[in-house]
């Protein structure tokens, strides 16, 4: 589970995070909208671990991140340009990641480039890889591990529609086993797709998004037999 409490963020003075509460449940999607420079790669980046808040706590899977000085146990991320090496392949750049903690087989590494549509006997190198197939390969590390805690940058980035429908799948896989997801995204159709809970960032500032979608269509008829009406 992760939880944050009262968590402020000041760099050099300037408040980037400002009295968030957050709690994500095991099984739970996250999303997170908000404006260029709201806060949503801070907020991510706190409870990776990679940030402390200037006050308030960041919890993670029991780990108070801050007191611990630790990163989350069990944690796969996507944030911002996911860097590979550039002259070797994406099976090996993920081979290579894969053995630091080496708890998944090179065996299910290749289902995982499968699973975001690359092919793991590709030759090519992350160099000669297009945008997409860098963000596809990006998303197979952070999930690769089947990690507890999922966190995800602008998933969607590059991604033409199949890769948005296999992340969307990754994601589905990745609730029904239990993972704490956060995502943070521009893409407010992706993210009412696959979230269970929306947040707006205004500011630094995380509230509740009002709903975008669409009213059913009885109540758009009456709304305009009430607008005839008058
Ligand atoms: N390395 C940094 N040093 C100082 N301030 C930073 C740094 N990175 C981001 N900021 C500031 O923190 C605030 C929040 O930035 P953040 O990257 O979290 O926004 P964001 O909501 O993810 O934006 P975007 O949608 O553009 O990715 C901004 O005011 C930004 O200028």
């Amino acid at each position: 589970m992760i939880e944050l409490l009262n968590v402020c963020k000041f760099i050099k003075s300037r408040e980037v995070l400002r009295d968030v509460s957050l709690s994500i449940e095991s099984g739970e999607v996250v999303g997170i909208k908000g404006a260029n420079g709201s806060g949503k790669t801070m907020l991510l980046r706190s409870i990776a671990g990679l940030i402390y808040p200037t006050s308030g706590s960041v919890i993670v899977d029991g780990v108070n991140l801050r007191e611990s000085a630790a990163f989350p146990p069990s944690i796969g991320l996507l944030i911002e340009n996911p860097s590979f090496l550039p002259h070797l392949t994406g099976l090996k750049n993920c081979e290579l990641l894969a053995s630091i903690k080496d708890v998944v087989t090179n065996k299910q590494i290749s289902q995982c480039l499968m699973d975001v549509g690359l092919d793991p006997q590709d030759t090519r190198t992350f160099n000669k890889y297009s945008l997409g197939m860098k963000q596809r390969l990006g998303l197979a590390a952070a999930f690769m591990e089947q990690p507890h805690v999922v966190l995800l940058d602008e998933p969607t980035n590059a991604l033409d529609e199949e890769g948005i429908e296999l992340l969307s799948s990754l994601v589905r896989k990745s609730r029904e086993r239990g993972a704490c997801i956060a995502i943070a995204s521009h893409d407010a159709l992706v993210l009412e797709t696959i979230a269970d809970k929306i947040y707006l960032m205004k500011e630094g500032a995380l509230q509740p998004a009002s709903s975008t979608a669409i009213p059913p269509v009885d109540q758009q008829c009456a709304g305009t037999q009430a607008e005839e009406a008058a």
